[in-house]
């Protein structure tokens, strides 16, 4: 078998853009005309009272539109018939907003439904980790019928049938269908790196796969249900907004239920004053408290709100980042610590011994042997790089002895081996414990057993951990003597390029870096400190990873991590925002809440940014649309009013035309501005680095008063069109 060819190498500092693959496409935030036109029979479809009844604010809207299309066919007035049109045009352009941000989900969704193709499933039934040929049966399947914990084959030139662990075997893979990523990567048993995804095709060699999945429950199907924004569920915060927004419009409803009595006393006095007729006809006054209460609700955001959300979420699948939940999303907002873990997220994560230091009077050769004895039936990516070294080193193959009791690694004790019985065959045959694993673990390991620590050994790992590489002790136990220490090996594994860059913009956006690791804290520091991080944890045991984040969340702070083992999953599911490298582990991948499909750490800035533009959209566009409502109060009422009490007059600033084309204007603002915002929904407001704190409240000021002044000024425009081109108004 072939050496494993390195992870793919990626430039941390910039996307690709434009590269193949499903998930990019439109360009981003950008609105073509063409995309609003075909979004237009799903917005048409989004009248259905059933639907809209999700969203209060427009369904006010629409019972609204319902009343005056009544009020207009019995008493037919061009007046009547144009607030009816534009009422519905109101609601048409909210329905828009959000079909325009589906709609671009849904582009994706159908090519990732194509690639949903019925493979053909190798399962294997009866079959053992080193199993012989003829121990098991090999039987053909479909794809959709293979369940959690089935074990399947595949080979070169095959598709992966299903997601799933590698169990056995080591492959190159092309996952370019779910990535958009041309480059193979490894997939291995044993180690970090061993999820494979239903799919993708295996390029080389074989592995066998335990299947994590249910039927219909894929990682492509929850992908797609995700991009297409079906189940999509409203965050706290969308809920929290909603409410307010329920309660503005239930209190506008009653204060408008409460002008009628005014309106038609007002109506009896208007009869009299032979010059202002239009509003006394027949029908009108509905009209008029309709589209009172229509400009007075919070139409713009009510309209916005949904298109935001889902706009975030498709911003992040173009970077290549899946969301489970929009919480998530904005939480990444908000967040003030990340954690990283170092191999597989700091580092490509295929550490490899590339050395051996003996201590005392060891002989290499000794060392050499027990360290592959050691190794033989570790599965990890170390375990198995320590056996091909030994072998391509010093020429010497291992063999699997008669009765041995093998050890499994585990991130607890950081430590595998085997227990040898008495083997004749063999030189040194008598009956042996090996041991291999993190310094400080094996050192206790040889305490325990009667034997003493060497100086020497501290030297070796200082040696080694100071290059950034990972120390493994290895010992010794024979049956008839205390515990040995016999030497180190060394290995290897590679940072990831630009991250201090990055972390450095991190640092600038006000969050702290700490990397955790289960590496002793000579190691850590060295990778900490050619990586960039704030702060690191050395020595971390799973439950330590879980302790810190638990530990940072009682402070009050917001933590995202970043990780890709099985012994990160408590404490990506722990996490606020918990990113999973989808080079990760399957576990890791369904414990977070989110998969960066790059296995890029750094990533979490682009989510960092895409979360913070979020709730700036939605805070900027709230406050402009109350302010707006605001000002078309000052339009209407003195409209509706000013003849029966000139005390209004004051407060009629803005001077229209008479009081209809005064109502029809700020109804056609009221529905325009929400067509008009669409894009800025879609892309969000602009971002830059600097504190959430200070740009929010900058964005409200700006749009606050943005949305104070601009109907004023807009309002005015339209009344001298309306009067221009709609004579009688
Ligand atoms: N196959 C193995 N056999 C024995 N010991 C191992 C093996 N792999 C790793 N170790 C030791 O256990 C320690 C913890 O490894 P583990 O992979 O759990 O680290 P981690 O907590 O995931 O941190 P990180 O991935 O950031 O290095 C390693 O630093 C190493 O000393
Ligand atoms: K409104
Ligand atoms: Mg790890």
């Amino acid at each position: 078998m072939a050496a494993p060819a390195p992870v793919r190498e990626k430039p941390a500092e910039s996307m690709p853009a434009g590269a193949p693959g499903p998930s990019r496409r439109i360009g981003a935030g950008l609105l073509d005309p063409q995309q609003l036109w075909l979004a237009l029979p799903a917005a048409l479809l989004k009248l259905n009272p059933v639907t809209l009844a999700r969203n209060p604010v427009m369904f006010v809207t629409e019972i609204g539109a319902a009343l005056t299309t009544g009020l207009a066919i019995a008493h037919a007035s061009l007046f009547g018939w144009l607030i009816t049109a534009w009422l519905w045009l109101t609601v048409v352009f909210a329905n828009l907003a959000e079909a325009v941000a589906e709609s671009r989900g849904r582009a994706q969704a159908d090519t990732l439904r194509g690639m949903r193709r019925q493979t053909v499933a190798r399962r294997l039934v009866g079959w053992q980790p080193g199993a012989g040929s003829g121990s098991y049966i090999e039987e053909s399947v479909g794809a959709g019928e293979l369940r959690r914990d089935d074990l399947v084959v595949v080979e070169a030139g095959e598709l992966v049938p299903g997601d799933g662990d590698v169990i056995e075997g080591v492959a190159s893979i092309d996952e370019s269908a779910i990535t958009g990523e041309s480059a193979p990567v490894i997939r291995e048993a044993g180690g970090d790196r061993s999820a494979v995804t239903g799919g993708t095709r295996v390029l080389s060699d074989r592995i066998v796969v335990r299947v994590t999945q249910e039927p219909g429950a894929s990682f492509l199907d929850r992908m797609i249900s995700l991009v297409e924004g079906a189940n999509r569920q409203k965050t706290p915060n969308e809920l929290a907004l909603n409410l307010l927004l329920v309660m503005m419009t239930f209190v506008f409803l009653v204060a408008v239920l409460t002008l009628q009595p005014m309106a038609i006393f007002s109506k009896a006095f208007m009869a009299a004053a032979p010059d202002s007729q239009a509003l006394t006809a027949d029908g009108v006054t509905g009209i008029v408290l309709v589209s009172l209460l229509v400009c007075l609700i919070p139409t713009t955001i009510g309209g916005l709100l949904s298109a935001i959300g889902i706009a975030g979420m498709d911003r992040l699948v173009q970077r290549n980042v899946l969301a489970m939940s929009g919480r998530a999303v904005e939480a990444a907002g908000d967040v003030n610590t990340l954690l990283l873990d170092k191999t597989g997220t700091i580092t490509y994560g295929n550490r490899r011994a590339s050395d051996l230091l003996t201590v005392d009077s060891v002989t290499g050769r000794r060392l050499a042997d027990a360290a592959a004895l050691s190794s033989l039936a570790d599965e990890t990516p170390e375990g198995r790089s320590i056996v091909a070294y030994v072998r391509d080193k010093f020429g010497l193959e291992a063999t699997v002895p008669g009765d041995a009791a093998w050890v499994p690694f585990s991130a607890t004790t950081r430590m595998s081996g085997v227990d040898l019985a008495a083997d004749a065959s063999r030189a040194d045959g008598g009956a042996r414990r090996l041991r291999k694993g993190a310094a400080s673990a094996v050192a206790a390991w040889v305490q325990e057993n009667g034997g003493t620590v060497p100086a020497a050994l501290d030297v070796c790992v200082k040696q080694v951990s100071a290059s950034g590489g990972t120390p493994l002790a290895v010992a010794e136990q024979p049956a008839d003597g205390p515990a040995r220490v016999l030497g180190v090996v060394h290995l290897k594994d590679v940072v990831k390029p630009g991250l201090r860059e990055r972390f450095a913009e991190l640092r600038r956006m006000g969050i702290r870096t700490v990397m955790v690791t289960g590496d002793n804290p000579v190691t850590a520091k060295a990778i900490a400190d050619e990586a960039g991080v704030d702060d690191f944890l050395a020595e971390a045991t799973p439950e330590d990873k879980l302790a810190l984040i638990k530990k940072e969340q009682a402070g009050g702070h917001l933590v995202a991590m970043t990780g890709d083992g099985t012994n990160d999953a408590p404490a990506l599911a722990q996490a606020d925002v918990g990113v999973a490298m989808n080079t990760g582990t399957s576990a890791a991948k369904e414990a977070g809440n989110m998969v960066d499909l790059d296995s890029d750490p750094t990533k979490i800035i682009d989510i960092v940014e895409i979360g913070k533009q979020l709730l700036i959209t939605r805070g900027a566009l709230t406050a402009f649309s109350i302010a707006n409502d605001i000002a078309k109060y000052f339009a209407i009422l003195p409209a509706m009013f000013g003849g029966v009490y000139p005390a209004l007059d004051a407060i009629n600033i803005m001077r229209l035309h008479s009081p209809t084309s005064a109502i029809l204007s700020a109804v056609i603002f009221n529905a325009v501005i929400i067509a008009v915002l669409i894009p800025l929904a879609l892309r969000g407001v602009r971002y830059r680095p600097s504190s959430a704190d200070s740009l929010l409240t900058r964005n409200l000021w700006i749009y606050g008063m943005g949305g104070l002044i601009l109907p004023f000024l807009a309002i005015k425009f339209i009344d001298v069109a309306v009067v221009q081109f709609i004579p009688g108004i």
